[in-house]
């Protein structure tokens, strides 16, 4: 079932364009990762799905409807934007629940959500002294509250510890699993490749893929061999011959996509051919969303 429904979402400031034409659907019960590198227009977008930006075009809806037009929106959507924006000055339990009065929401949720997301023990603390992990539990307890059916996520893990990495990757995997639609951003593959069922990449505003992970696995976690022989040329022939695509690599090597590294080396066997190195090479999935994004990168080389 679609919960998010983005359709022709564009947004300009003044000259520049930075959400372009995008649609694309989240759907109940998985985690879609929302992918582009830095300055992509993630965090512009979800403004935009959470009525806090104004679209130039197009619209989004949830469950059907503008985000405006929800009568309750913390029980229909739920997000964790910027965990630093908690007030220090309140026990996490007073947030909660000055939070859950002022929506009109039941108060026994506080005590729920904040087991829910293990905070019990400092329910009579301040946030104020809280480490980035424990804000953006409360956080996420926040955005729980009014037990919603979509959950936002603008780049949960940044800055976090390997623990607290864990922790956030498996509570939205369970968000999932209770049928919620998770939509979770990121600049980091190798952070999707652990959560996510869907992706959605974009790049300057734009749509790049709208994939199942498991189809982009498949399409990009398929590596090349790197093959070596003193017979290159004619033993390429023979490789393409049998299925192979070959280019030329550095130092008089062969790459070959669209067979094994067994396939070649039987291949290699059969007609006397003697191979001096034959490496299966595995692309990482952050080399995989490099090459996709590679032509909207705004600043090549620019690390950050
Ligand atoms: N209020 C604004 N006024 C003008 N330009 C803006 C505004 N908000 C964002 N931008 C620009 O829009 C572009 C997209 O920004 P956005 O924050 O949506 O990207 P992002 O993909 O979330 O990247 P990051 O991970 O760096 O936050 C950037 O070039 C940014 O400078």
């Amino acid at each position: 079932m679609t919960e998010i429904d983005v359709r022709g979402l564009t947004k300009r400031y003044g000259p520049d364009t930075v959400v372009d034409d995008l649609s694309f659907r989240v759907e109940a019960g998985q985690v879609t990762g929302f992918l582009g590198p830095n300055g992509a227009g993630k965090s512009t977008t979800l403004k935009m799905i959470l009525g806090l930006a104004n679209p130039t075009r197009g619209s989004v809806g949830i469950g059907g409807r503008r985000y405006r037009e929800l009568p309750r929106p913390l029980t229909e959507v739920g997000a964790l934007l910027d965990a630093g924006a908690v007030h220090g000055s309140r026990t996490t339990h007073d947030h909660l629940l000055a939070l859950a009065v002022s929506n009109g929401l039941p108060r026994k949720r506080v005590g729920e959500v904040l087991a829910q997301t293990g905070l019990e023990g400092v329910a009579g603390k301040r946030a104020g002294g809280f480490s980035l992990g424990m804000r953006q539990r409360l956080g996420i307890a926040a955005a729980l509250l009014g037990d919603p059916r979509v959950l936002i996520f603008d780049e949960p893990v940044n800055g976090l510890d390997p623990e607290g990495i864990r922790w956030i990757r498996d509570f939205m995997r369970s968000l999932a699993r209770e049928g919620r639609a998770v939509l979770v951003s990121s600049h980091l593959m190798s952070e999707m490749a652990q959560t996510a069922d869907h992706l959605v990449v974009i790049g300057r505003g734009r749509l790049i893929a709208d994939t199942g992970m498991s189809e982009f696995l498949r399409a990009n976690g398929e590596g090349t061999v790197l093959v070596r022989t003193p017979e290159a040329s004619s033993f390429a022939l023979r490789l393409t011959a049998a299925g192979g695509v070959v280019r030329d690599g550095v130092e008089n090597s062969l790459v070959v996509a669209g067979l094994t590294g067994e396939a070649i080396g039987k291949l290699a066997a059969y007609h006397g051919v003697a191979l001096t190195e034959l490496t299966p090479q595995r692309p990482s999935l952050e080399d995989a969303f490099m090459e996709l994004t590679k032509d909207s990168i705004e600043y090549q080389g620019a690390t950050r």
